[in-house]
């Protein structure tokens, strides 16, 4: 029977991407990723919605930045590039330095010294990344990235790299074509504030190609100790502890104002605690394990849902940017009544544990 391999996002989407049929496409397979309707979250809040999570933590490397990668290294390598450099908080540094790895090529990744989530520090090593760790944070980093790319042969592949837009908008094609229409609300937990920019690109082709009647309003959620979009100025100090969203002078600021906008959409922010109870909610009531910045759309979905600014009867997307395996620490600091002894390793011990637990 013939069968047509998945081969990554280039490769399905390129009528919709600037890639030619000779191109060398560096893919990991990334993309075609989970697009889970909850069942129980709305019945705990008592509401009568849709809410899907798009799954982005079962990209190759655990996050989105594995659909703009492919396309950054992709473009990098057919302009002849030998080197790509990044400034992360840890999901990009990932994915650039599994990229680049695929690709034959060197990645630099700048990440702020002690804080980036302990996963993805292991993935940039693992990965064969020349890692620089810097004391300064993200913001800091990306500075010295654009300053550096001007003096040394690089290729920047955060997302002021418009490849990397181009290569997220993949995500808001796959839901169109699964959900049939585009959703009501996209929410998405903003940082840098490419991919709630890539995603509206997506929905705005994929409308004007009449494959969608409607685009969504877009919906970003920050932290609050990191969202100088709430504050409408650039934050010096951002601190959360979701560290992936810990930016405070957002590169696509200007863009993602258009996107809001044009969307008719809104950004709020959410404290650190909100966010960590929306993660813990997603595992336990869902079984979806996300980081903590990603749990910051659903955390913020929720409230709007309750506050009514999301009425009731909408279909709604939330973006869950990286797996939750990236930050374990994160993970386990929270679940300190978690159900864990030490027993013996005997019948009776596992035994008694089961009847006392039920
Ligand atoms: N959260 C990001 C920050 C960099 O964003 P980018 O999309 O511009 O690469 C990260 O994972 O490093």
């Amino acid at each position: 029977m013939p069968s047509k391999r998945y081969t990554g996002l280039i490769d399905k989407y390129r009528d919709y991407l600037p890639v030619h049929d000779d191109t060398r496409l560096i893919s990991l397979g990334e993309g075609q990723t989970p697009l889970i309707r909850l069942n129980n979250v709305p019945r705990i809040i008592g509401k009568d919605v849709d809410i899907y999570v798009k799954y982005e933590g079962l990209n190759p490397t655990g996050s989105f930045k594995d659909r703009g990668m492919t396309m950054a290294v992709t473009k990098a390598i057919e302009e002849g590039s030998k080197a790509i450099i990044c400034a992360s908080t840890g999901n990009t540094s990932a994915a650039a330095a599994a990229y680049a790895a695929r690709a034959g090529i060197t990645a630099f990744v700048l990440i702020p010294e002690g804080k980036i989530a302990m996963g993805k520090l292991a993935q940039a090593m693992m990965y064969g990344a020349i890692t620089l760790q810097i004391r300064g944070n993200f913001d800091v980093g990306m500075q010295l990235v654009k300053d550096v790319a001007k003096e040394a042969p690089v290729t920047i592949v955060n997302s002021i790299n418009p490849f990397r837009l181009q290569g997220q908008k993949t995500a808001a094609f796959e839901i169109v074509e699964e959900l049939g229409a585009a959703p009501d609300y996209h929410c998405l937990p903003v940082g840098n504030a490419g991919n709630i920019t890539a995603h509206w690109m997506g929905y705005s082709e994929y409308k004007k190609a009449g494959i969608c009647n409607t685009a969504p309003k877009m919906v970003g959620y920050q932290a609050s100790g990191s969202a100088p979009f709430l504050r409408g100025a650039m934050v010096d100090d951002p601190e959360t502890v979701a560290t992936a969203i810990r930016i405070g002078h957002p590169q696509s600021w200007d863009k993602a104002w258009i996107v809001q906008k044009e969307s008719g959409g809104w950004f709020d922010e959410l404290e650190d605690q909100e966010i960590l109870q929306a993660q813990r909610l997603l595992a336990q009531h869902e079984g979806v394990f996300c980081e903590p910045a990603s749990a910051a759309s659903l955390g913020g979905a929720i409230r709007d849902v309750k506050n009514g600014k999301i009425p009731e009867g909408s279909k709604i997307v939330c973006t869950l940017t990286g797996n939750g395996l990236k930050d374990p620490d994160t993970a386990i600091a929270q679940c300190k009544n978690a159900v864990m002894e030490t027993i013996d390793a005997e019948l009776a011990s596992v035994k008694n544990s089961i009847l006392k637990n039920m």
